[in-house]
């Protein structure tokens, strides 16, 4: 099955609306976008068909496109449907129809733009069958299903008027052709030879749609121009369907309901047959609906068939065009297997014609019999008509006749009633007379029993008055008995009300005596505590005061006792290292005075040794012992300087490692101790040395003489051995020199180095100071702050003391007066409310004595007053009492007496009128009646 789809351009309802879009058509992808919102995403919806016209495309190029290979199809023999499906107003009518009229179309028959499937389609059939110059021959069938009821389009009008009362009890119906198909028995088929015919056709039979479907039917056959023997037919189905909306959001009540169910139902069958079809189910229920039945073929049959899907781009259509969209995507996968329609002989087709003539002449024959018959029934109708018609007009004429006789009594009637009118107005007038005069005769009579009727009307007064006087005693009792009850209740009350005001006086009285000894016990309190709070402070205060003082004189102190004990330091190392400098000088000097004494001693022995060498040569060798001795010494002496040296050097590097005073003071130490023992060893050896010069020149002057042999050579080589000490010796002594030199030269580096810790120290001690200084006056600045800080606080406190205190005074004061006040306007209330309830129940005793005086006068005076109006005589007494009533007049007697029946009659006339016959206000009458109108 082919499936396209159709976008309708914006309505002017839409356009106006602003109505958004949401199909969009992708005519060349043949795709049909529609976008919905789901929870705030946009989702586009894709469908994809043979064919897709978008909202621009034209009448034209959706048929060129779409039917004309449809129609070429229809005139090769195939069976072709074509329908158009979609929501109301989405243009399936426009789509198949089109907007145009006959009158519309171009002069050589062209049609307009906006000219539909249909008639295109017609033209087409008819343009391609008269070009091909071949016989054919055109048949249109167009019926309407409503209500899965057909009604043929067709028909003609007179036999549809007869056929309209049959189709209240029989319908078109549907019958199976035995070759699979599907027949509507009865639909008129109507032969066409142009295409100018049909579209008459079409529209009569539009005339007469209700809506829902349609069904074009054309069937064409052709002959082939050569004159063959086969002729080709194919029958083209031209279906619009009703708006495929859902029943329920369709709107449609009750008839509209039903009407609607069915063509859903048709339109839901076709969905079911489809989906059927769609999922290769067994069973394809065709048989549902009429619509399902009539186009079974084009559904899965030999039928090929186009759906054109019709939607409306705007949003609120988008649930049906999606439905829609969803629909005819599932009908294209419907595969039909289109057959071409078996080719007819000629002759078959004449033999089928000529069957078919002798089937409508028999059907003539029949039509003709039955239209006799009918004429016959209608003739007799016709007569029972007229004879009804003579009946009504008999029955006319009695009517007229009895109209006539009822105008003459009416007539006679109404003689009667004038008559009688004023027969009434005369009897009226008679009452009113008679009424009038019973009416005056009653007032006479009235006016003359007016002085027995008053004799009657006294002792009636006084049987009232007797009993009026005993109730009203009776309930004045209750009255005064009640009332006394209630004045003492309200004076109880009134009691009570003076007790409660009093005692509330008295507590009030006491509980603001309490309220102001508690306030004050307050007050107080809140001073008390305000003052130990401020006593507090003020220790506080003074504690960190004395902190803050002795944190500065320990600050001051501190950095005083840091200072002295810088300088003191200083002064010592100073004390130390010039200690050390002139140790040092003067063990330079001491070294080489003794030096400068070795060496000369040592030239004075030798010069001593020469000038006795002679004479002493025996000893030379001893004196050569000795020098070598003394050589040895001198050795020792170096090697002791060596290690003096090494100490020294040894010491120094410790020195120069520990402590400036510790180096100076073990250098001191060692350098003197190297001076002592140089100094006793020094003199140990000149004392060895002048002892060993005694014992040897003992032992010379015992030897002389004995070694003078020897004394030559021993003397030469004693002068060589001497030579030779001799030069060891300054050998000796430049070496001691060098090493006195060296350890100088150690010594002021020692010095030097003494100066520069010196310089150092000096630094230290200065930035120490600094610092000191630095500390001590941050910590005093802190200080003077948390002085001054303390000072404000306290002044706050102070103030805010005060402050407080004079609130809490006047504060205590405005209660106290508030209190006072209170209780002053308590009092003055209390006793206005005592006031006005004595003068309440003054007022109540008064009430109570006039009352009771009141009710007795009341009591006396209305006694005294019936007494008076209507009793002669006092009711109980036996003697009768003087009764001071006023005694009328004679003229008052007079008056009383009945007036004449003249003057009676005079007045009764004056205060009632004849005509009104109404009674007036009496006037007052012209008798004087003072006294008595004074007694009534
Ligand atoms: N493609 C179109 N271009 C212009 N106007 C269109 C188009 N389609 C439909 N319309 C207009 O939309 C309106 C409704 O169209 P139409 O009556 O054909 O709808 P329908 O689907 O047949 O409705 P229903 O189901 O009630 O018969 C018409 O006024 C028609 O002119």
């Amino acid at each position: 099955m082919n499936s396209g789809d159709c976008c309708r351009p914006f309505s002017e309802e839409e356009l106006r609306n602003n109505a958004p879009q949401v199909v969009t058509c992708n005519e060349y992808h043949r795709e049909v976008s529609v976008t919905q919102n789901i929870a705030g995403k946009h989702i586009d919806r894709v469908f994809t068909f043979d064919k897709v016209f978008g909202p621009n495309a034209q009448q034209k190029d959706l048929y060129e496109q779409a039917v004309i290979p449809i129609v070429n199809e229809v005139l090769e023999g195939f069976n072709c449907t074509i329908f158009a499906y979609g929501q109301t107003g989405t243009g399936k009518t426009y789509t198949m129809e089109g907007e145009c009229k006959r009158s519309k179309s171009g002069p050589n028959g062209e049609l307009p733009p906006e000219a539909g499937v249909i008639p295109r389609a017609i033209k087409q059939i008819f343009d391609t069958l008269e070009s091909q110059n071949a016989e054919y021959s055109v048949k249109v069938t167009f019926l309407e299903l409503y209500n899965e009821e057909i009604t043929d389009l067709l028909a003609p009008e007179e036999i549809s008027k007869v056929a309209l009362e049959d189709k209240q009890k029989k319908q078109l119906p549907l019958m199976e052709d035995g070759k699979g198909g599907v027949l509507v028995r009865g639909l008129e088929e109507e032969i066409v030879t142009s295409a100018s015919e049909i579209f008459t056709l079409l529209e009569r039979g539009s005339a007469k749609r209700r809506t829902a479907e349609t069904l074009l039917n054309k069937q064409s056959r052709e002959t082939t121009p050569e004159g063959e023997e086969l002729i080709k037919c194919g029958k083209l189905n031209l279906v619009d369907l009703a708006g495929s909306e859902n029943i329920s959001r369709s709107g449609a009540r009750e008839g509209r309901a039903r009407e609607a169910g069915e063509i859903n139902k048709s339109l839901l069958t076709l969905g079911r047959v489809i989906n059927a079809l769609v999922e290769h189910l067994g069973h394809i229920p065709y048989r549902d609906s009429k619509l399902t039945r009539l186009l079974r073929d084009s559904l899965g049959g030999r039928t090929k068939t186009c759906i054109i899907a019709t939607v409306s781009p705007a949003v609120h259509c988008l649930e049906e065009t999606l439905s829609t969209l969803d629909y005819a995507h599932r009908a294209k996968n419907i595969k039909n297997k289109p057959e071409v329609n078996q080719k007819m002989m000629k002759s078959t087709l004449i033999k089928d014609l000529y069957g078919e003539i002798e089937r409508l002449k028999a059907g003539k024959l029949l039509l003709s019999l039955a239209m006799a018959d009918q004429i016959e029934q209608m003739g007799m109708t016709i007569e029972n008509h007229q004879k009804q018609i003579e009946e009504l007009q008999a029955k006319y004429d009695y009517q007229v006749q009895q109209c006539f006789d009822l105008g003459n009594k009416l007539d006679a009637t109404q003689k009667d009633l004038n008559l009688t009118s004023k027969l009434l107005a005369n009897s009226e007038d008679n009452l009113k007379q008679c009424q009038f005069s019973l009416k005056e005769r009653d007032f006479i009579i009235s006016e003359q029993k007016k002085a027995a009727r008053e004799d009657k009307l006294n002792a009636d007064n006084r049987l009232t008055v007797n009993s009026f006087q005993t109730v009203l005693s009776q309930q004045l009792l209750t009255l005064c008995s009640s009332l006394g009850a209630s004045v003492s209740r309200q004076n109880e009350h009134l009691q009570c009300v003076e007790n409660l005001c009093n005692s509330f006086l008295q507590l009030h009285d006491k509980a603001s005596v309490e309220l102001k000894q508690k306030v004050n016990s307050s007050r107080a309190l809140y001073v008390s505590h305000f003052e130990a709070v401020q006593n507090v402070v003020r220790l506080h205060k003074a504690g960190s005061n004395a902190a803050l003082e002795e944190l500065s004189a320990l600050t001051s102190s501190n950095s005083q006792s840091i200072e002295e004990f810088l300088s003191a330091e200083a002064n010592e190392a100073k004390k130390v290292l010039d200690d050390l400098q002139e140790t040092l000088t003067s063990q330079q000097g001491e070294m080489a005075h003794l030096a400068r004494e070795l060496r000369q001693r040592f030239h004075a022995s030798i010069e001593h040794l020469m000038n006795t060498s002679e004479s002493v040569h025996g000893f030379l060798d001893k004196l050569f012992k000795e020098s070598k001795r003394l050589e040895c010494h001198a050795t020792q002496v170096d090697e002791i300087q060596t290690k003096c040296i090494a100490e020294f050097r040894k010491a120094y590097e410790e020195q120069s490692r520990s402590e400036a005073e510790k180096l100076i003071a073990d250098m001191t130490s060692l350098v003197s101790d190297c001076m002592r023992r140089q100094k006793e060893m020094v003199d140990a050896k000149l004392d060895d040395l002048s002892d060993s010069a005694t014992g040897n020149k003992l032992f010379l002057d015992g030897y002389v003489s004995t070694i003078d042999g020897i004394t030559t050579d021993l003397k030469r080589k004693w002068q060589d051995s001497f030579m030779q000490t001799e030069s060891n010796f300054k050998d000796n002594a430049d070496f001691s020199a060098a090493k006195h030199c060296r350890m100088e030269l150690f010594l002021q580096k020692c010095v030097n180095s003494a100066d520069t810790a010196l310089g150092r120290w000096q630094r230290t001690k200065e930035s120490l100071n600094d610092m000191g200084n630095q500390h001590a006056s941050t910590i005093g600045s802190h200080v003077r702050n948390m002085w001054y800080n303390n000072e404000q606080h306290d002044a706050e406190i102070e103030s805010a003391k005060v402050m407080v205190e004079d609130d809490i005074k006047e504060n205590s004061e405005d209660l106290i007066r508030w209190f006072d006040g209170l209780s002053k306007q308590e009092k003055l209330s209390v006793s206005k409310i005592l006031a006005t309830s004595r003068t309440h129940s003054e007022t109540l005793e008064n009430l109570g004595s006039d009352h009771s005086q009141q009710v007795a006068s009341i009591e006396q005076h209305a006694v005294d007053t019936f007494r008076r109006k209507y009793m002669d005589y006092e009711p109980t007494g036996t003697t009768p009492v003087r009764c001071e009533s006023d005694i009328p007049s004679k003229g008052t007697i007079e008056s009383l007496r009945a007036m004449p029946m003249d003057a009676l009659q005079e007045e009764f006339r004056e205060n009632n009128s004849y005509e009104s016959f109404h009674v007036k206000e009496p006037k007052p009458s012209l008798i004087p009646r003072a006294p008595l109108s004074q007694i009534n």
